[in-house]
């Protein structure tokens, strides 16, 4: 388990973490979601002892990073710019690692092989590809056999069977009940990934919910419909209370929306009026739609093009603007 509570770094007069209490649950994964500057990595980094707070604090297991004897073995982190030392193999690097934290030399043999990276032991991580470093990176995490895995990233560079395998790989480790702490930015990824969500936005948290809450909470999902007899099918919706609004939008081709999914009703309404239909389909809210919205306020760099098109979404869902 994770507990921040009141955590806070400010560097000058920029506040780059305010007041985040939460906690990261064992057996579950948990995706830190939050705009370019948030404070995402500020908040991974006084996790791990590597910053201090200005005020608040961070303890895993129960304890600040800094009074664990043998981190790694509690603790395992891949973070963003890991740095390998250039003259040692992947082997020796390991080794070095896991000699410091009392961990048996077996272990680094079984953890290159684990991410794959066994035929390449003995070579040197500088003529590595970004997705080798990371598998390299994750090995280092996984190396104590921690309860507690912090992973910021971690698809970062790699091919699309290299992020099917981190999916897996963290799925299992949440599986087995650690505690998965993951950062991505990359909202179709973490959808399939994680379990709960903790979102922020200029330092401060604005969500701490499931994933499937979070999603409803902050997205609208609708039903389109379409037939060859609009006007029929109007009235037949109206007839039976369902508030149907003409489509919008790239591909709305004279169709319905109805607000949430109500394609049973619809469904079952058409049979029975013997209504041609050519669509119906239930449209779920993304992840994506879902954090553009919660974040609209707290992105710190927004481009000016991006920004009109997201407004123009944004009102087309009738979010307002
Ligand atoms: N050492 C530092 N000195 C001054 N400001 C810093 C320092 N580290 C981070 N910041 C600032 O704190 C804020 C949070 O940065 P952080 O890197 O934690 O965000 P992030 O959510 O990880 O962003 P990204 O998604 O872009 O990696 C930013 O405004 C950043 O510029």
């Amino acid at each position: 388990m994770i507990e921040l509570a009141g955590l806070t770094k400010r560097y000058g007069l920029k506040t780059a973490v305010r007041e985040l209490t939460c906690v990261i649950r064992p057996g579950q994964v948990t995706g830190f979601l939050g705009p370019n500057g948030a404070g995402k990595s500020t908040t991974m980094r006084m996790i791990l002892g590597l910053d201090h707070p200005t005020a608040g604090r961070a303890l895993v297991e129960g304890r600040p990073y800094a009074r664990l004897t043998e981190p790694l073995t509690v603790v395992g982190a891949l973070l963003e710019a890991r740095a390998v030392h250039p003259g040692r193999t992947a082997f020796h690097h390991l080794l070095c690692l896991a000699q410091s934290n009392g961990i048996p030399r077996r272990r680094v043999g079984q953890v290159l092989d684990l991410v794959g990276l066994g035929e390449v032991a003995a070579k040197r991580p500088k003529g590595f590809s970004l997705g080798m470093g990371q598998r390299l990176g994750i090995a280092s995490a996984l190396l104590g056999d921690p309860r507690i895995l912090i992973f910021d990233e971690p698809v970062n560079g790699l091919d699309p069977e290299g992020i099917h395998w981190v999916r897996n790989l963290i799925r299992r480790l949440a599986a087995e009940g650690r505690t998965v702490f993951v950062s991505s930015h990359l909202m179709s990824e973490m959808a399939l990934t994680a379990d709960h969500l903790i979102v922020i936005g200029q330092g401060q948290l604005l969500a701490d919910t499931s994933m499937a809450g979070f999603i409803e909470e902050n997205a609208r999902s609708y039903t389109r419909v379409s037939s060859p007899d609009r006007e029929r099918l109007m009235d037949a919706l109206n007839s039976v209370g369902l508030v149907a609004t003409p489509a919008t939008g790239p591909g709305a081709d004279g169709a319905l929306d109805l607000e949430g999914d109500q394609t049973v009703a619809v469904g079952e309404l058409a049979a029975e009026r013997r209504l041609v239909l050519h669509e119906l389909c239930h449209h779920r809210a993304s992840l994506e739609e879902a954090f553009m919205r919660l974040t609209r306020q707290s992105v710190e760099y927004q481009a000016g093009d991006d920004a009109e098109g997201r407004r123009g979404a944004a009102n087309r869902q009738g979010w307002g603007g």
